[in-house]
Formats: structure tokens, sequence, C-alpha cells
């Protein structure tokens, strides 16, 4: 945008008058006027000042899906948001238009993945210069994990009776709401598993983020009295806070699991340390099981992780899950970011399966009450199992 501002900030006033005639077009003119309008040079990514709506979004309440191509090929921004928070694509659904809301979808993931090509392998500098906005704009511990790792926890029960744990920003790190949703998890990922049937040795797993312990306990209980216990459980966990209520809980001393204490970048993108990891799973081949569940990372680092493992997944029959939380407060955005997991995924060889899971009940208005954000507004889950590819 700024390279269309003069140097005093203002967009010039010929711009914005071909700005507002293109809205104007989006609206009720012919498909041909609104392409005679951008090859003039009009901005598709403007946003009017009333509804910030762009013409995209004007172009899909029309339900018109050629004239969202044509937009989005001049220009227009798919993931612009109203002042509701809207995408075009939630105009495309609150009016039942697939067809349109598809298109959209392609085009964020077509766009981010192209950005993400073009920004070269993750690291934690390309972060802030990721396209998509996966987090909210946060400048409290939740946007940042060094800062998190510092920021003092609190655990409690909140008005829905469940106990969660907060940061010092009272932003949920994790809230027992979600425990209906680990359950699909932990059975997704162990049910059919050759080393959870009965009379096998048992899985080897490795979770990442212990956070409430959820998922860690689930691991535990799912191989019950005719099924085996985890062979090896390593959980990855960075926070001293949570390392220590491990130890208050006596999670460390289950046979079987061992606590890495740190962030999973040390342990994993450390060449010297991820043999050391490796040495505990049977023969060096990797876990059974792996799930990440991390805190105060956006999209780049979850791509980041994706990028080890094939070094760390069992080859054979290893299954990968991770909580997919991100973008979760925009059904557009959510679609657009499991969509790109998926690609990425398939980058570094894996083949994704995904469940819809519908959010469960554990998830009422109370919960919120004394969180700082709300992280979850869609009323369905996209649970992601992944394998490596078969050769
Ligand atoms: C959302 S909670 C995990 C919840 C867990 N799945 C459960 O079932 O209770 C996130 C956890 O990840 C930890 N964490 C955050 N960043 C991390 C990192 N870079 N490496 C390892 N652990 C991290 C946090 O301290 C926190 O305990």
């Amino acid at each position: 945008m700024s390279d269309v501002k003069m140097e005093d900030g203002q967009i010039p006033f010929d711009l914005i008058t071909l700005a507002h005639q293109l809205l104007i077009s989006s609206q009720n003119e012919s498909l041909s006027e609104v392409k005679k309008l951008l090859d003039q040079g009009a901005p598709a990514w403007y946003q009017d000042d009333a509804l910030g709506w762009s013409a995209l979004h004007y172009a899909a309440e029309r339900r018109e899906p050629k004239l969202l191509e044509i937009l989005l090929q001049g220009g227009a921004i798919w993931n612009a948001l109203d002042r509701w928070g809207r995408t075009a694509g939630e105009i495309c659904l609150s009016l039942g238009d697939e067809k349109g809301w598809e298109i959209i979808r392609n085009e964020g993931i077509r766009s981010e993945m192209l950005h993400h090509a073009l920004a070269g392998p993750s690291s934690p500098q390309s972060d802030s210069s990721t396209n998509i906005k996966l987090k909210a704009e946060d400048k409290t511990s939740a946007g940042d994990n060094l800062t998190f790792l510092k920021s003092q926890l609190t655990w409690n029960i909140g008005d829905d009776g469940k106990e969660r744990v907060l940061d010092a920003d009272g932003n949920g790190v994790m809230m027992g709401w979600e425990e209906p949703l680990m359950i699909e998890h932990v059975r997704y990922m162990t049910n059919d598993h050759p080393n959870a049937q009965p009379s096998a040795e048992g899985m080897t797993i490795l979770n990442v983020g212990f956070g409430l312990g959820i998922v860690d306990r689930l691991f535990q209980q799912t191989q019950s009295s005719s099924h085996p216990k985890p062979l090896n459980h390593h959980i990855i966990e960075a926070h001293p806070q949570v390392l220590q209520y491990i130890r208050d809980k006596g999670f460390d001393k289950i046979p079987g699991v061992k606590i890495l204490e740190g962030r999973w970048q040390d342990f994993l993108q450390d060449p010297e340390k991820l043999g050391e990891v490796l040495e505990g799973t049977p023969g060096g081949m990797g876990y059974d099981a792996i799930f990440v569940d991390t805190f105060a990372e956006g999209y780049e680092d979850l791509k980041a992780f994706f990028e080890v493992l094939p070094d760390i997944l069992e080859p054979e029959n290893g299954i990968f899950s991770f909580w997919n939380g991100l973008g979760a407060t925009n059904a557009t955005i959510y679609a657009v970011s499991s969509g790109l997991a998926e690609l990425h995924l398939e980058d570094v060889g894996l083949d994704t399966k995904w469940y819809d899971v519908l959010i469960p009940d554990s998830l009422r208005e109370e919960v919120w009450k004394g969180v700082r954000r709300r992280y979850w507004e869609l009323p369905g889950y996209k649970l992601p199992i992944a394998k490596m590819k078969l050769i």
C-alpha cells in the first residue's frame, strides 16, 4: 500500500477516485466494467471507511464467482478484514456460496505458498514477513515465545469448573475445555498403531508442550490392561513453572517417561542434541507418535517443526499430529492455514488426513471469563493425522 502513497502518507486523489469507482462497480456493474477499471490501475486492495469492505467483499455479496476471480487476479487481498473481522470468504459463507468461498480459500493457499516459497526456508526472522495473520496482533507474551517463557503463569479453575493455566497477561495457555479434542487426537494417534496392540511392546511417544498434562495423561491411560503402556514417553517442555508442576505431580517418575527440559528448537534443530534424543527410541528409528502443541508460536514455528519430522518420525508407521488452532477465530483463515500446513507437510514427505470434529459442549461462554482473548470462535475443529508417504 505504501508504494502508492505520496510522501505525506496520502493516497493520490486520482487513485482514490478509481478506488471508489471500483467499489461501486463491484456492487452492480458488469464484469467488463470492473476489468476496465482494474486495467486503468484501480487499487483492488482499497477498503472503504464505513464498513472496511473491499471490492472483493462487495463481489462476494453479489455471489458472482467470476468477479471474485477477476478481482483476485487484479490484486485484491484475499484476507482483508472488514470492521467486524470478516474476510470476503465469510461473506460467501454467510450466503451459502460454497463456490465463491472455495475461490477465495484457494487463492489464500496459493498466495501464502508463494509467499513462503519466496521467503525461503523457515527461520524466526522470516516470521515477521508472514503474509497471513494467524495470530492476533499481540504485544503480550502470547505473541512472543521467549517473552512467554519468562512470563509468570497462574493455575486456576475457570467459571466452567475446569482447570486452566494463564500467562501473566491473562492469555489462556491451556484450558480444560480442550480435553475432548485431546481425547480425539490421542485416539487417532494410538488406536491402530501396531505397537499399541495387546501383544505389542508399547509405543514410543514424543509430546511437545506439557501444559496441563491432558494429552500426556491420555497417552498413559489409553493403553488399558490389555494394551501396553507406552514403551517410551518423552516430553519436551520449556517453561520453568510447568516443569515444576510436572515434578509436583510426579509425572516425571512414571516408568518410561523422560522430561526434556528446554525448547523443542534446542533439542530438535541442533544435530548433536537430536542424535541424543533419537538414541532414546528403539534402534534410533524415531517415534511412533509425535504430538506438538506449544504456545506463543506462529505458523513459521510450526512449519519449522514440520521440517524436522523426517528425522524424528518412525518412517513406516509413525503418526504425527498437532494442535490445529492457528487462525481459529476466522473460518477462511483457518481453512487456509490448514491447507497450507497440508502442503508444507507434503513438501517434507508426509501425507495428511483431516478429521472433522465438532467443537465440544465444554466450550461454553463462561470458559472465557477472566481470559484476555478468545482464541476459538469456530463450530468445527480440523484434526490432522499425518504419516510418511510410502515410496
Ligand atoms: C497449550 S500448552 C500444551 C497443552 C497440552 N497439549 C495439554 O494437553 O495439556 C503449551 C505448552 O507448551 C510449552 N511451550 C511453549 N513454547 C515451547 C517451546 N518452544 N518448546 C517447548 N515447550 C514449549 C508451554 O510452556 C506450555 O506448557
